[in-house]
């Protein structure tokens, strides 16, 4: 291992088949089962499983040892628990490329399950577990696939970088944003990242019968927003005209039913619409191919359902409430937080402009514990890599899905932590998803079928290789070459002695 071919780096290496051995294939769900038995539970940004979370650094070493030990990888343990992994290509004229996912879950409590949810117990064809959706068939993919094309001795010509962040579910602080400020001090820049967050969608809109593959390239921002209301406490035998959890209520209450303004049209999503008017039986059709007239309409349509609603406007969600201190006694203090997260065309500001008027009440303190914009959009033409190569990668791996559309990421992902790296930020995974799996992400009876990971599997496989092939040789993708004026070896970059050359760090 880790002979590099000195002067090989412009010869094409033969493409190798997606095919894996009834072997392998057994190796690859019971790695993702033993991934999903350590509980790796993000509860808070401070309180995190830190023996979960140790556990599983150890368990990666454990079940890919063929990507620890590579002398063109290294591997970086970042914050304690987050990983980076470089990975040097053999042409340094090709700009790197990284790919995310997380460690950690959302928690889990074993009401409603079928099964214990970190037993990771396989049935009807099926591993459930909390994290078999979001995230750790994506970190096991990535790994699984990279460990079955070393062992065929494959030596990727485009560097690119593995970022696996431990607290994404409540922050990504101590994880993603050291990542992050690592790779700043060694001067990185990107081609592209792609990340979690968005899928194969299978009968979330009315009247499209068939699925087709959103990859998000933007993501929604968002306000953790806390209404606090102060009282002169007092005995509840003669109380006033209005105490602090009436006034509090009355206001989280017209927040409740006053949504934020319908912006259809003003992001992605309008794009994808029209992309996939043809998929429609008509009338919808001709509806959905005529924007320009039918939009008010359209528009109002998707705000009948929660989910496509959450794609046209800032949606508004009352996620805590407390007041109180014993029952006979008028409370001092109420306070309740809001999320709210942000429909690309609006910001952190206007949506608190909006809410501040929506309330209008002087008695209410608004405290913004946490906020940030949506995301820039990220390109989708012909000339956009990433995108390309997500296109091409689905086409190939998944031949029956016609339109590959780009959309908006409803929830927040690291991703956000690293936009300094590239304008190309891409969120997909290649899974199928109906809305009744869409409820199961941090909500009940997670689960993968064994086929759509070892599919998932197979499309990192298939990804890592067409993100090497070479558009000055005869491919017949756009001329991404002239993306790679300029050199971007790694082994060059300011950082620990042991960078990638010959020898592994781990
Ligand atoms: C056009 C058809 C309708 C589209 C339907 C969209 C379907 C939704 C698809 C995917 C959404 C899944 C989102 C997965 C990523 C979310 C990850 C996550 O939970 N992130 C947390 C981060 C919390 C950070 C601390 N504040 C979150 O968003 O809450
Ligand atoms: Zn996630
Ligand atoms: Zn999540």
């Amino acid at each position: 291992k880790g002979l590099r071919g000195k002067g090989k780096g412009h010869q094409r290496a033969p493409r190798i088949p997606s095919q894996f051995s009834q072997e392998e294939r057994v190796a690859m769900k019971e790695a993702l089962k033993g991934a999903v038995q350590i509980p790796t539970v993000s509860f808070s940004p401070e309180e995190l499983n830190t023996t979960a979370l140790a556990q599983f650094g150890e368990y990666i070493h454990k079940v890919f040892p063929t990507v620890f030990k590579t002398s063109f990888i290294q591997h970086e343990a970042v914050g304690e628990y987050s990983h980076l992994f470089t990975v040097q290509g053999s042409d340094p004229s090709l700009q790197p490329y990284m790919l995310l996912a997380h460690i950690d879950v959302v928690p889990a409590p074993d009401e409603g399950w079928d099964v214990p949810p970190f037993s990771g117990l396989e049935s009807d064809g099926f591993i459930y577990g909390r994290g078999t959706l979001d995230n750790k068939n994506s970190l096991m993919a990535i790994l699984q696939a990279l460990e079955l094309l070393l062992i065929r001795n494959y030596i990727p010509r485009r560097s690119f970088f593995i970022a696996l962040g431990h607290d994404e579910e409540v922050s990504g602080v101590k994880g993603a944003q050291k990542i992050s400020a690592l790779l700043q001090a060694r001067g990185i820049q990107l081609a592209f990242i792609v990340d979690e967050g968005s899928f194969i969608l299978d009968g979330f809109i009315p009247n499209l019968q068939k699925p087709f593959a959103m990859v998000s390239v933007s993501e929604k921002g968002a306000i953790d927003l806390m209404l606090q209301v102060n009282m002169t406490p007092g005995h509840s035998s003669a109380p006033p005209k209005e105490t602090s959890i009436g006034i509090l209520a009355a206001a989280v209450s017209r927040l409740e039913q006053t949504p934020m303004p319908n912006m259809f049209g003003g992001g992605p999503f309008k794009m994808a619409l029209q992309q996939l008017a043809n998929e429609f039986p008509f009338p919808t059709n001709i509806v959905l191919s005529n924007l320009w007239l039918f939009q008010p309409l359209v528009s109002r349509l998707m705000e009948r359902n929660y989910i496509t609603n959450a794609l046209v406007r800032t949606t508004t969600a009352l996620t805590m409430f407390n007041a109180g201190v014993k029952v006979n006694v008028i409370p001092p203090v109420a306070q309740a937080t809001v999320n709210f997260r942000i429909h690309p065309a609006q910001t952190v500001q206007e949506v608190l402009k909006l809410a501040k008027d929506i309330v209008a009440d002087d008695r209410i303190q608004f405290h913004v514990l946490n906020a940030f914009d949506p995301l820039p959009v990220s390109p989708s033409d012909d000339q956009a890599l990433g995108y390309q190569l997500l296109r091409q990668t689905i086409q190939s791996v998944f031949p029956e899905v016609n339109i590959v559309a780009p959309g908006t990421c409803i929830g927040n992902t690291d991703s956000r932590h690293y936009t300094n790296f590239t304008t190309g930020i891409y969120r997909f995974n290649p899974i199928y998803l109906q809305p009744q799996s869409f409820s199961s992400i941090h909500g009940i009876n997670e689960k993968i079928s064994v086929q759509a990971y070892e599919t998932q599997v197979k499309f990192i496989f298939e990804f890592l290789q067409n993100a090497d092939a070479d558009p000055r040789q005869g491919s017949s993708m756009p001329s991404w070459g002239l993306m790679a004026v300029g050199s971007f070896s790694l082994l060059t970059m300011p950082g620990p002695s042991c960078l990638p050359v010959d020898v592994s760090c781990s």
